[in-house]
């Protein structure tokens, strides 16, 4: 079946745009080959948004926003069905979902192209205008009000475009179809001052007039003050370290009675320091416990300068096995299969 816009997809009942219970995701790669347990990136987490939230997604670097929003986008199958619910509908499996979701990442437009590396953008000589015809034609007005928002030229051609003014076709593009709920993963780096305003502005208007439900991940807390009604902080541990109403939490209302003049950026401060000061305190006791992790000695060629010359072989093959990195232990491969058990 072909929809159009006026054959649309009925839309479920919802109060909670988000709905998530005991969710724990690791990624395949990064289970039982490198590493002997499963690395849980997001661990136990229950999280649920009511309809017409703008939500700030908070957390450290490899903290799991990103995966945790390309779950919600459905792209990342969980273990346990169902227990992600976007709009009160699966996830991963509903896909009338995407007439009502839109997902906006910095892989938009790049490409990996052989013998030039990863994230390379897309040349192809091709003007806005004619990207995506007939999601343009649909929503016409629209699609006008977001181009002068964001300063477009639709006679612009992609391989002529800065990074600027490429991601602003990424925005456009992703927000022609009036979302009922809108992922955004830290997509306003790139942009100058008056268009992120702008933006951030009409997003606002998004949520205010229409009730659609927003959640933008980012380390950018420029203007951000008053933007959003809640907030989700992910721990380094991938748990639910605060989520809710961003008036009830008690910092942010101490902030605003000193009316301080960077509230957002004073509570992610607050939060990711007291996580890096303890990974610090946890580093320095494993050093001070003598890990070997930090005390490779390549006087016994266990730093990978040779491949095990000077290896005695007596000692107990537990001993024997490798704790440096991986060239260290290609480099006394051989060695390693004699003495293994
Ligand atoms: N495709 C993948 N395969 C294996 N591990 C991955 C993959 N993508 C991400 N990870 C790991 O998952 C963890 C969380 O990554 P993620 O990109 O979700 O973090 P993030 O909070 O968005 O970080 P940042 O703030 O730096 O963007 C990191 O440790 C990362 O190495």
């Amino acid at each position: 079946m072909t929809y159009t816009q006026s054959n649309l997809p009925e839309l479920p009942d919802f109060d909670l745009s988000i709905e998530i219970k005991d969710l724990t995701f690791s990624y395949p790669s990064r289970n039982s080959f490198v590493t002997e347990d499963p690395v849980n990136i997001l661990d136990n987490l229950s999280i649920s948004l009511p309809r017409g939230a703008r939500c700030l997604l908070l957390g450290s670097n490899g903290s799991g926003k990103s995966t945790l929003l390309r779950i919600l986008a459905g792209r990342h199958l969980t273990k346990s069905d169902d227990m992600v619910r976007v709009c009160n509908m699966n996830a991963f499996r509903d896909t009338k979902l995407n007439f009502f979701r839109a997902y906006l990442d910095c892989d938009w437009g790049m490409r990996t192209v052989a013998f030039a590396g990863g994230g390379v953008p897309l040349q192809a000589d091709v003007p806005v205008h004619g990207m995506m015809t007939k999601l343009q034609s649909q929503y016409p007005e629209r699609r006008d009000e977001i181009v002068d928002m964001l300063g477009i030229d639709l006679n612009w051609r992609m391989h002529e475009l800065s990074d600027g003014q490429r991601r602003r076709v990424q925005l456009l593009l992703g927000l022609i179809r009036p979302f009922e709920i809108l992922l955004l993963d830290e997509i306003t780096t790139s942009l100058d001052v008056c268009v992120r305003q702008d933006l951030l502005r009409w997003l606002k208007k998004e949520t205010d007039d229409r009730g659609a439900t927003i959640v933008y991940a980012t380390h950018i807390f420029d203007g951000l003050d008053d933007w959003p009604t809640d907030i989700m902080y992910l721990t380094d541990k991938g748990t639910c370290g605060w989520q809710g109403k961003l008036d009830e939490l008690p910092y942010y209302q101490q902030l605003k009675e000193s009316n301080h003049p960077a509230k957002m950026l004073a509570i992610a401060d607050f939060w990711l320091r007291k996580e890096l000061d303890e990974r610090r305190a946890k580093r320095k006791m494993e050093r001070a416990a003598g890990s070997r992790a930090f005390e490779l000695d390549p006087t016994d060629r266990q730093g990978g300068y040779a491949s095990g010359r000077n290896f005695d072989g007596k000692r107990e093959p537990k001993e024997a096995k490798r704790t440096g990195r991986l060239s260290d232990i290609m480099g006394n491969a051989g060695i390693m299969a004699k003495n293994s058990d």
